[in-house]
């Protein structure tokens, strides 16, 4: 079978696309099966995850993410504006505001392109953030929004604020996140019997109250050089624990993201770049 697909990224978060609307790939090869294969970053293209395009009844269309391990999530924050940006330079769809059926619930992208109609950048309406520790999910008898549990992992003792964003995110806020030791850490808050379905998990350092650096280990992933979500949740934990505003920059080993929590809708928006590597054409 001849497979299309298109490598993007956004800050370095990398995914593979490809337009299935037409349910051929479903028919031969289960998502997760190809996601774990074309992920491969020896033996195939290499990748953070698969983004596959949908046919939509609800929305304009529908939006579905992989992770490199074969693992399905709710949301994906850069993969939302690679997916905008794919779908308007493709032809998809020739409008700006596009709205994307997905696993946690509809969302909002808007094209922000220059004077020649080139796309410079994507802002996404992200949603409400959920806090509710049945909607993360996370096992929490502690009445009220859990912020800054306590949470044993290996011999540390993390203070961990679970927040969703479509999919759950574990934000633990440190004075110097350089030497986080991602690669042990970060598995073992991801699978702690605290997150039934597993977490990402973000270590913040709060520069200003305008200004936060993160680094990231993704669920089903690994360590990533950005997490759109991530940055999103991030945000929610350092203004309802008092750190920031509501307005930050998001400083990750990629780049920079803007991100807003917006008082009026209670939605966080997020603008940042989607931008595609090359197209290639490969028989599985
Ligand atoms: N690993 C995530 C999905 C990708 C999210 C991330 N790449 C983003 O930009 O939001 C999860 O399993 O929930």
């Amino acid at each position: 079978m001849e497979l299309v697909l298109t490598k993007m990224h956004g800050l370095g978060n990398d995914f593979i696309l490809v337009d299935d609307r037409d349910g051929r790939v479903a028919g031969r090869y289960p998502y997760p099966d190809l996601a774990r294969k074309l992920c491969d970053r020896h033996f195939s293209i290499g990748g953070d995850g698969l983004i596959v395009v949908l046919p939509s009844q609800s929305c304009d269309m529908a939006f579905a993410i992989f992770n490199s391990d074969g693992s399905e999530a709710g949301m994906c924050g850069n993969g939302m504006r690679c997916f905008a940006r794919f779908l308007y330079e493709k032809g998809l769809l020739r409008q700006k505001v596009i709205t994307v059926e997905t696993l946690s619930g509809p969302v909002v992208c808007i094209l922000e392109n220059d004077e020649e109609d080139r796309v410079m950048g994507v802002r996404v309406d992200m949603g409400p953030p959920r806090l509710l520790p049945a909607d993360i999910p996370f096992v929490w008898d502690g009445g009220k929004e859990p912020l800054e549990v306590a949470l044993k992992v290996l011999d540390q003792t993390f203070q961990v604020t679970p927040v969703s964003m479509g999919n759950p995110h574990a934000v633990i806020f440190m004075e110097d996140i350089d030497p986080v030791p991602l690669e042990i850490w970060g598995p073992a808050v991801e699978n702690h019997p605290s997150f039934p379905e597993k977490t990402n998990v973000e270590f913040v350092q709060v520069l200003s109250p305008e200004s936060i650096r993160v680094r990231v280990w993704e669920r089903g992933a690994g360590v990533t050089l950005a997490c759109g979500t991530g940055a999103c949740a991030a945000l929610v934990a350092s203004v309802l624990t008092g750190r920031t505003g509501k307005k930050v920059e998001v400083l990750l080993p990629g780049g920079r993201l803007l991100v807003e929590w917006d008082d009026r809708s209670g939605h966080l928006y997020k603008s940042g770049p989607a931008e595609t590597i090359f197209e290639t054409s490969i028989r599985i």
